[in-house]
């Protein structure tokens, strides 16, 4: 079974195609600043132990553009893996919100993708993004079975006391407004890659996502139950472009004394807020050099940026009532050694002791970077969502309900 999982995030799209059941993708790639200037696609290709390259700068104004470019790169003549798009049964998507309507992953519908569309609001920088995908590969791979894998799944295990909001409750039992949590497919792959390691799947887990999108999410045994994203992914952690927590009383005096309307105030808090906001650059390589030139406002925002993730830290070591391991992903997680040196400063009084020198290896492979006397670990690990979505798609098309409905 050929399944094709594209992972369209707010900057980035992510492919790989794989040819289950083996795990091994086949290819993989990275189309990166879409909308900025100088995208960049890299397309690998993999064989055994050898792995294939191409490299393309190029202007790729949106999404459909970085995904057409990647089709391109899988069945091109001299290195493609595939002669025709018909060789692809399944197109897997990730979608990042799926409110209360879709906890499983799904086969893709008319009804689906109108829902998908409906929840735009809520994830203005997303789910638009993935409905194009969804349309685009529809085009491309016209036979194949189209299904979607929300972020949103993996935190429906949270009890009521973190989902809710202190709000009315007819405004969630008649709206569904309530924490929903996002990057759940990250959270949920590398949270068992380190139960894994640990040899312990009861382990009490604080996994940190750390892309354009930030969240962390605590784990008790394998399940969620908290996450710094809420209703849509905009609250908790510094982002790229988005603020995190806000006191919401910022958006009345927004409103009422400044003259913004809606849409101007989601422009702000979702596009030129975060680590945009504070430097003017919302990529961290950016970030990091203009730190290293002595930028202030580069040391003022990771000084912000590693702060909020410190105070989740507490707080979710509180709420797990103790903690075997952190564990640093993502693009920004998994490269960037001051951001997880800064993060985890000053909280031996929780066990937790950075190794500097393991710090700072380069490695893509899961890896210990606290000192041997750490109580707690200090994990990093790179997460996979493509495969956890190949995964999922096998799942539930082997599944009796599936087979059930076909
Ligand atoms: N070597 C690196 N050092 C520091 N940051 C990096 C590095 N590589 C990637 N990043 C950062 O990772 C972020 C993108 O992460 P990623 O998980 O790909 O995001 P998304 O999936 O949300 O598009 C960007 O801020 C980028 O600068
Ligand atoms: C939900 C979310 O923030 O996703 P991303 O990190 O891909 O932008
Ligand atoms: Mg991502």
């Amino acid at each position: 079974m050929n399944i094709f999982v594209v992972n369209s995030g707010s900057s980035s799209i992510k492919y790989q195609l794989f040819r289950l059941p083996t795990e091994q993708p086949v290819c993989s790639g990275l189309v990166e600043r879409i909308g900025l200037e100088n995208s960049v696609i890299t397309h690998k290709v993999f064989a055994g132990e050898q792995e294939h390259v191409t490299q393309r700068t190029l202007d790729l104004p949106d999404h459909e553009a970085g995904l057409r470019e990647a089709v391109a790169l899988l069945t091109a003549p001299e290195i493609g893996v595939i002669r025709d798009p018909a060789e692809i049964d399944v197109v897997g998507h990730r979608v990042v919100h799926g409110g209360e309507t879709f906890a499983a992953t799904t086969v893709i519908t008319k009804e689906v993708k109108q829902e998908i569309k409906r929840l735009f609001p809520l994830a203005p920088l997303h789910n638009p993004a993935n409905y194009l995908g969804i349309e685009v590969a529809e085009k491309i791979f016209p036979q194949a079975q189209q299904v979607a894998v929300f972020d949103t799944a993996f935190h429906q295990t949270m009890p009521e006391r973190a989902f809710r909001y202190a709000l009315p409750n007819s405004l969630y039992t008649e709206q569904g407004i309530r924490v929903y949590g996002f990057h759940g497919t990250s959270h949920k792959y590398v949270a068992e890659q380190a139960a894994q390691y640990l040899g312990n799947p009861a382990a009490k887990l604080i996994t940190i996502h750390l892309g354009n999108g930030c969240s962390m999410a605590a784990v008790d045994g394998g399940k969620s139950i908290d996450t710094s994203m809420g209703f849509g992914p905009l609250s908790g952690l510094v982002m790229g472009t988005r603020s995190g927590d806000l006191d919401p009383s910022v958006v009345f005096h927004l409103v009422s004394q400044l003259g913004y309307d809606v849409e101007q105030v989601s422009n702000l808090l979702n596009k030129r807020s975060g680590m945009l906001g504070l430097t003017g650059a919302s990529d961290m390589r950016d970030i990091t050099k203009a730190l290293n030139e002595g930028d202030p406002h580069a040391e003022l925002a990771y000084d912000l940026y590693t702060y909020r993730i410190k105070k989740y830290i507490g707080a979710y070591a509180a709420a797990l009532n103790g903690l075997d391991a952190l564990v640093f992903t993502a693009g920004v997680g998994e490269n960037d050694a001051l951001v997880r040196a800064r993060a985890c400063q000053h909280l031996e009084f929780l066990g937790i002791q950075l190794d500097e020198a393991q710090n700072q290896l380069r490695s893509k492979q899961l890896r210990e970077i606290n000192t041997p006397e750490s109580r707690v670990k200090v994990l990093v690990i790179p997460t996979n969502e493509e495969l956890e979505i190949a995964r999922q798609c096998r799942d539930l098309l082997a599944s009796a309900s599936y087979n059930a409905l076909s």
